[in-house]
């Protein structure tokens, strides 16, 4: 009898154990793996790659591989790694790209040489995603582009080959090169208005999941045009609906809670009919 109740003390004890550490792992790890969070701030000192302001939001590293395009030398690029970063205010959308490159390479004047350069794409209809190819004839990206060369452009692109730079540009970038050697990073901010859409240009009010992709080119190691390393398809979570994270703890706890009760009401009914026996 009393074996019964020690053996039943140390199920209840593991069971607890494994439901709390169960439970606990989701609530640290519980952003989906291509989310990038955008913080919601009411002041701005962000335009700035290195402002204040920048030290509150989290940033997430996204992953870069070969874009998979037919151009020569398209698997020899360099950069694997871009850290971002988002804000929004009641008026603007502020992205920040931090990536390592030991060469700030500006020019592309000559033959052979190429400017370093990056990019971030969002559908134009942000109710589908596109081919992570630049979209489709049928769904359009608009892509932010900045170059050493070339500075900030703003295109529409309906698959490679079809880029447009839009004649009436609204997206502005700040951009510093810093640190000395292996260790030295490219920060590029680009902001743009919230109102300022208008047909083929994306509409960054949505209040839904926002799609976006990025890509990033070194001069120095012949990257340009389709040769370049490119994220897979993120998204901004600007929903702010049922999916946002004090919600998501609420319903973990709520299932924690019922599950410890369920291993409870078990063991009590085992051990009751055990003590019967
Ligand atoms: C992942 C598959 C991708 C492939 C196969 C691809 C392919 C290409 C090709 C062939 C070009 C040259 C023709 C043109 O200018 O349209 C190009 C240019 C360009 N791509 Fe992509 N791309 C991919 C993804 C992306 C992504 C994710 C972005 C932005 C985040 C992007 C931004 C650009 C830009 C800005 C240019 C023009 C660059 C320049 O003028 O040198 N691409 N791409």
């Amino acid at each position: 009898m009393a074996d019964h109740r020690r053996t039943l003390a140390l199920t209840a004890v593991l069971s607890a154990l494994i439901v709390v550490s169960t439970v606990a792992a989701p609530m640290v790890s519980a952003r989906p793996a291509h989310e990038i969070p955008v913080s919601e701030v009411s002041t701005a000192d962000l335009a700035e790659p290195d402002a204040d302001g920048w030290e509150e939001v989290p940033a997430s590293d996204v992953p870069l591989s070969s874009a998979p395009s037919s151009v020569p030398n398209a698997d020899d690029t360099s950069i694997e790694t871009v850290d971002v970063q988002a804000a929004r205010t009641d008026q603007r959308l502020y992205v920040r790209l931090e990536w390592q490159d030991a060469t700030r390479d500006m020019n592309a004047s000559a033959t052979r040489e190429f400017a370093d350069a990056v990019a971030v794409q969002f559908p134009v209809n942000t109710s589908s995603r596109p081919p992570i190819a630049m979209g489709g004839p049928d769904n359009r990206v608009n892509v932010w582009y900045w170059s050493g060369s070339t500075g900030t452009q703003e295109l529409l692109a309906g698959g490679a080959g079809s880029t447009t730079p839009f004649q009436n540009p609204t997206v502005q970038a700040n951009t510093s090169h810093s640190g000395t050697g292996g260790n030295a990073t490219w920060t590029v901010v680009y902001s743009r208005q919230l109102d300022a859409s208008s047909e083929n240009r994306t509409d960054l009010r949505t209040d839904g999941d926002l799609d976006v992709a990025f890509a990033v080119w070194n001069g120095s190691n012949g990257e340009r045009s389709g040769q370049k390393a490119v994220s897979e398809w993120h998204y901004y979570p600007f929903s702010g609906g049922p999916q946002g994270p004090p919600y998501e703890t609420l319903l973990w706890t709520l299932a924690g809670i019922a599950i410890v009760a369920v291993v409870g009401v078990t063991s009590f009914g085992i051990y009751r009919t055990r003590g019967a026996e």
